[in-house]
């Protein structure tokens, strides 16, 4: 994500000021906000992303993500607010962009009596493609699937078959990828090959949007972007997130420091406190008020520690507004 704005920088090499070229952006929303049945589930969301990254999409269940992205990919005419993606109109052009990106749904629609080539070919032909067979093939070559071809995908393991869909999904070469929770149920070492595929596709020049409920996945994208009820609540790098969130931490070790939770959590100046494997993660806004909190328990060495995203995401939901109420 990118503020989109040209601005003068100092140059590196000549200490003069030159202009840094504006970002291609390729996704840029302003406001969009969607309501069902009197309820607001999307609240004036804003989002920028530069061609090439990825961007993880991070909140809790029912915060909007889906709802989100079915309007990025021109599946969903907001209510309200504006955008190009792809430089095409979000409200005008919904057709031509649709055909620009590819969108690979919670529950990918693949025909598990067909095989993985068969599903492709159908795929193809959706597209309406040229060149279906030689498509078809480099699919299947780029993503690992060669071997696999003549396989019946309702047999193939849930990493597997989220290979295939997102082989489906990048058939007709899209500028834009959109990911709704693409590695939900699967294993980690089928997550991080799904991954590293993501990262192949981006350094190609492909967009990713990525929404995911793991850590570790928003660790692997360039920027995040956190949503909860509704509202945009942080954008940027990790480290922006996390520095933006002024949330500082406390990292206890010591015996019996996990169980130490319940008797910090609510301390003056203690926003959150949790077990940590044998260790307890304490947060808040002060550190000199964390230090105050934990100090009677000197049998547990304390130590000054990055809050986690974990610890910035809870952080930033609490302290957000609960939009499940229906307006009257
Ligand atoms: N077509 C619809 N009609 C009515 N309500 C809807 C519709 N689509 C979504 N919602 C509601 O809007 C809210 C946001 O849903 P959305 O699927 O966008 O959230 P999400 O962040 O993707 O959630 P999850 O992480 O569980 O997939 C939810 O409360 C959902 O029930």
């Amino acid at each position: 994500m990118s503020s989109g704005e040209a601005s003068a920088v100092p140059s590196e090499a000549s200490g003069g000021p030159r202009l840094r070229a504006e970002p291609d952006l390729v996704i840029d929303v302003r406001g969009l906000t969607k309501r069902f049945g009197g309820r607001t589930v999307v609240d004036e969301v804003s989002l920028q992303v530069a061609r090439g990254s990825i961007c993880g999409f991070l909140g809790p269940n029912g915060s909007g993500k889906t709802t989100t992205l079915r309007m990025i990919c021109g599946l969903l005419i907001p209510d309200a607010g504006e955008g190009e993606v792809l430089g095409l109109d979000l409200r005008r052009q919904r057709g031509a962009i649709k055909g620009r990106v590819g969108y690979m749904t919670q529950k990918f629609g693949l025909f598990s009596d067909l095989t993985i080539a068969e599903n492709l070919e159908f795929f193809a032909r959706v597209h309406g493609l040229d060149r279906r067979r030689e498509r078809v093939a480099e699919a299947l070559e780029g993503l690992g699937l060669a071997t696999r071809s003549d396989q019946l995908a309702g047999k193939l393991s849930g990493g597997w078959k989220q290979r295939l869909a997102l082989a489906a999904a990048v058939l007709h070469e899209p500028e834009i990828l959109l990911l709704d929770e693409p590695t939900a149920g699967v294993d980690p070492q089928a997550r991080r090959e799904f991954w590293d595929q993501i990262h192949d596709l981006a350094q190609g020049g492909m967009t990713v949007l990525v929404s995911t409920h793991y850590m570790d996945e928003a660790e692997r994208c360039h920027e995040i972007a956190y949503i909860a009820y509704g509202r945009m609540l942080a954008r940027g790098t990790i480290g922006e997130v996390v520095a933006g969130s002024g949330l500082k931490a406390l990292m206890g070790e010591g015996p019996g420091a996990d169980r130490l939770a319940s008797r910090i959590e609510g301390r003056p100046g203690v926003a959150m406190a949790a077990p940590f494997g044998t260790a307890i993660h304490v947060c808040g806004p002060d550190i000199a008020a964390l230090r105050a909190a934990v100090a009677e328990f000197d049998t547990v060495a304390w130590h000054e520690a990055r809050p986690s995203l974990e610890d910035v995401f809870i952080h930033l939901m609490r302290g957000a507004e609960d939009n499940s109420v229906v307006a009257a």
